[in-house]
C-alpha cells in the first residue's frame, strides 16, 4: 500500500519506528516529518498528510502526536478526510469497517510501540463494510452542507 505518515515532536519517535516497520513489510511509505523532537505544531503535519489522502493518490494516512487527539481534530477539517483516533485493535478494525476511515491518528504518549504496530496492521488489513455506505455518504453530505 502507499501510505503517508506525519507526526509532531511528541510523535516523532513512534512515527520513525512505524516508518521502518511498514517499509520492511513492503509498503511504500511517504514520511512528511517532523524529523526531530524539536517542538512543532501538529496541525501543519495533519494538513500535509490529509491533503495527500484527500487527493486520492495514496491509500491512507497515519498521524502521530502525543495523544492522537489534536491530529484527528485537525485532519477532519480537510474535505474528504475521515480521520479516526484509534487506540486498540477493535477501534482500528471498526474505523475501517464501519467508518471507512482514510486516516488514523495514534497517541505516542498513550500507546506502546507494540500496541501501535498491532493497531496499524489491524487497520491496514481491514476492509470497508458496504452496509455502512449510506452513513458514510451522510458524512460527506454534511461537508457539502457546510461549504463556505
Ligand atoms: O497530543 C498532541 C495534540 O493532541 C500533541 O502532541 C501536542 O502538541 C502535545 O500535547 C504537545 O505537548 P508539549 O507539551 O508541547 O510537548
Amino acid at each position: 500500500m502507499k501510505i503517508v505518515i506525519g507526526a509532531d515532536h511528541a510523535g516523532f519517535d513512534l512515527k520513525s519506528e512505524l516508518v521502518e516497520y511498514l517499509t520492511k513489510k513492503g509498503h511504500e511509505v511517504v514520511d512528511y516529518g517532523t524529523d526531530s523532537v524539536d517542538r512543532v505544531d501538529y496541525p501543519d503535519y495533519a494538513r500535509i498528510v490529509s491533503m495527500n489522502v484527500a487527493s486520492k493518490t495514496v491509500d491512507c494516512g497515519i498521524l502521530v502526536c502525543g495523544t492522537g487527539i489534536g491530529m484527528s481534530i485537525a485532519a477532519n477539517k480537510v474535505r474528504g478526510i475521515r480521520a479516526a483516533l484509534v487506540y486498540n485493535e477493535l477501534t482500528a478494525r471498526l474505523a475501517k469497517e464501519h467508518n471507512h476511515a482514510n486516516v488514523i491518528a495514534l497517541g505516542a504518549r498513550t500507546q506502546s510501540l507494540g500496541e501501535a504496530k498491532l493497531i496499524v496492521d489491524t487497520y491496514l488489513n481491514a476492509h470497508h463494510e458496504s452496509r455502512h455506505e449510506t452513513r458514510v455518504s451522510k458524512i460527506a453530505k454534511l461537508e457539502e452542507e457546510n461549504k463556505r
